[in-house]
């Protein structure tokens, strides 16, 4: 079935093949991908659109003498394939697979991680600049997407490559879709149709119009020919790229390998700066992925068709929020709704159909999203900014600098809060209540479950001040659900049951876990009480040090970085409070980067799931340490 691929172990493989077979290895390739992205689930049409890119480019260079840099990387699959990765593709965002992700510890031919976008360039100029002050002669190619390239960093990454005149290629991949429709001025100027049938159209009634003229038409057509490559050069991408100091190559048809092949051996031997613009249609190869690229940018694992129907799952954290902020925006024209190109993940699409003068989608810009926020914030509107917990990572200056110094009511709402499963290790939310909780001025909380978050969305939405809540991946548990939201009393938390033995306490995802856990104690004879202690910050201190004084041996349990996180928090409390006797355990993520799985295989490991817990519990009551072993370490 795979005749070519199978014969493809690495590059130099690929290099053996005819131009010609080229082609046909790209509908290899592609149904290669199909065929276990339906098993493992994964970024799919990306990788569909890049399958002849990708062909062209390790063909033409040398991998991994050429470094080949790729941004965000959800679109390396074909790379990976054709670089020693093929019979391991099967293991692609498996737990102890390889990565979704290029990384470098997993092969020679992955010169720079990714997974957060936007980074290529920056990195690419890094290798170029590094390859000179070594004499070399390598080439460094960062392939960035038209959605990766509305962050800023890319901006800055062209501004400085520009100026240094240092051999770079920037090989723009441009589908005009990010995860959803790609936004924003840059990116309908550089995907502007003028080089289309729209120019030739132009060019066409321009020509009959100067051939018109009696006499001199002759002589004007033939100085409009001359100045066509002026016009077309105003007219193009072309314009933007030149004025950053690139040379600009395209647009070329990017699932075309033959010209690819053409253009890329002519930029091989060009210096500097290079632009190669490069026209490709996302979902390539797959009606349902072209019809619908932004359904199928990420995949499930298909379930085999023999599977039982798969019952129903309760409404995810993202959609409540989604659905409470509606409600809450047709009571109140003040609230409005910001995303950094994820309307769909945050579950603002909802939102921004019904209010759609009050939804802004800032493409892939999470800094410029939450000062924009903070802009509105100024003028009296309440901005909820929804960016995942790991990519507001990007604006955390942003949060200190503009939003808390200054004191102003800007809700963040953090989805994927916690470990997020096959992403792995550069998506895990497993930091926020770390970077969040020390900023003065700024209210950090998580709730227990679906119906405290749609409390806790309406309290930040009217608390006046900096505020942030995080909530974590995939269905919440199917609790009933309050009428309407209601506001809770900021710093409170809630004791669900008292025990005498010692005092469980737990935020957000951990809370329901901590109450499993108590109970599995009970069996034992070991009486917990189990506090939901709602806020990282301001702290409960009254309840949760009053339990601990009764019981005088707390455990904490966080899906967040032990090091400076929720039980980070407790502890401080209790020294604060000079309570000596009081043992305090803390449960969370340790000090390692966490490799990917399913979150439940990471909670277990990870010893944040009841059994973990309980385990924990017994052994810290008999005196030992933790009950579980220490994580493997990600090279
Ligand atoms: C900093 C950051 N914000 C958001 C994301 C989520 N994200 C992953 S891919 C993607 C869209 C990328 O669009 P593009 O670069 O055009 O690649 P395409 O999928 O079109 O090939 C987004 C927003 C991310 N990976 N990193
Ligand atoms: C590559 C990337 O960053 C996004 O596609 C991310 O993988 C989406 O994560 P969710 O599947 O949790 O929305
Ligand atoms: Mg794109």
């Amino acid at each position: 079935m795979y005749t070519l691929l199978s014969k493809i172990n690495g590059p130099d493989d690929l290099k053996k093949l005819d131009a010609e077979e080229l082609t046909p290895l790209a509908d290899e390739v592609r149904s290669f991908l199909m065929e276990n992205v339906a098993k493992t689930g994964g970024h799919l049409a990306s990788n569909l659109g890049v399958v002849e890119l990708s062909i062209a480019l390790h063909y033409c260079f040398n991998s991994p003498k050429d470094k080949i840099v790729w941004d965000v990387g959800h679109q390396a699959y074909t790379h990976k394939i054709l670089t020693g990765r093929r019979d391991s593709f099967h293991t692609q965002r498996c737990y102890k697979g390889i990565s979704g992700f290029p990384k470098r510890s997993e092969s020679p031919h992955d010169p720079f991680g990714a997974g957060h976008s936007s980074t290529s360039i920056s990195a690419g100029l890094g290798l170029a600049v590094a390859n000179a002050l070594k004499g070399g002669d390598a080439r460094s190619i960062a392939v960035i997407g038209d959605g990766s390239l509305t962050g800023g960093m890319a901006l800055e990454a062209l501004n400085q490559a520009g100026h240094l005149k240092k051999n770079l290629i920037v090989v723009l991949n441009d589908n005009e879709m990010s995860i959803s429709k790609n936004v924003g001025a840059l990116s309908s100027f550089i995907s502007r149709k003028m080089t289309g049938t729209y120019y030739r159209n132009l060019k066409k009634e321009m020509e009959g119009l100067l051939a018109g003229i009696p006499a001199i038409g002759g002589n004007i057509l033939h100085f409009a020919k001359k100045a066509e490559n002026s016009l077309k050069g105003f007219l193009t991408p072309g314009t933007l790229f030149e004025a950053l100091g690139f040379e600009y190559v395209g647009p070329i048809a990017g699932h075309d390998i033959q010209s690819m092949l053409a253009v890329l051996e002519n930029v091989k031997r060009l210096e500097g700066p290079i632009l190669v613009h490069v026209m490709t249609k996302k979902g390539k190869g797959y009606a349902p992925a072209e019809d619908m690229p932004d359904k199928f940018h990420g995949v499930a694992p298909m379930k085999p068709a023999s599977a039982a129907p798969a019952k129903p799952a309760p409404p995810s954290y993202t959609q409540v929020f989604g659905d409470t902020l509606v409600k809450l925006g047709e009571k109140d024209d003040k609230i409005l709704a910001i995303t950094a190109a994820m309307p769909d993940g945050t579950g603002l699409t909802p939102f921004a159909k019904r209010f759609p003068e009050r939804f802004f989608d800032v493409g892939i810009a999470e800094q410029h999203a939450l000062t924009f926020a903070a802009g509105l914030a100024v003028e009296g509107f309440r901005p909820v900014a929804a960016i995942y917990s790991t990519f507001t990572q990007r604006a955390y200056d942003q949060v200190f600098h503009d939003i808390c110094l200054q004191k102003l009511p800007v809700t963040l709402a953090l989805d994927r809060a916690g470990l997020v499963g096959d992403d792995g290790p550069t998506h895990h939310g497993a930091f926020d209540m770390s970077y969040l909780r020390h900023l003065p001025e700024l209210t950090v909380m998580a709730p227990k479950d679906e119906n405290e978050l749609q409390h806790m969305l309406k309290t930040a939405i009217y608390h006046g001040r900096p505020i942030s809540l995080r909530y974590p991946r995939g269905a919440g548990y199917g609790v009933a659900m309050d009428k309407d939201p209601k506001g809770l009393e900021v710093g409170k938390g809630e004791l669900l049951v008292e025990g005498s033995d010692l005092t469980l306490v737990a935020i957000g995802s951990t809370v329901y876990p901590a109450l499993e856990a108590a109970s599995m104690l009970k069996q034992k004879g070991i009486f917990a009480s189990v506090v939901n202690a709602r806020f990282v910050k301001p702290l409960d201190r009254d309840l949760i040090l009053a339990q601990a004084g009764r019981t005088g041996c707390v455990v904490t349990v966080e899906e967040n970085a032990l090091m400076g996180g929720f039980g980070s928090a407790v502890l401080e409390a209790v020294a604060d409070a000079g309570m000596t006797a009081v043992r305090v355990k803390r449960i969370g993520i340790p000090d390692k980067f966490i490799e990917q799985g399913s979150q439940a295989q990471l909670r277990a490991d990870l010893g944040i799931d009841a059994a973990g817990i309980a385990a924990t519990c017994q052994a810290f009551l008999q005196g030992a340490g933790s009950a579980h072993p220490q994580l493997t370490v990600v090279k």
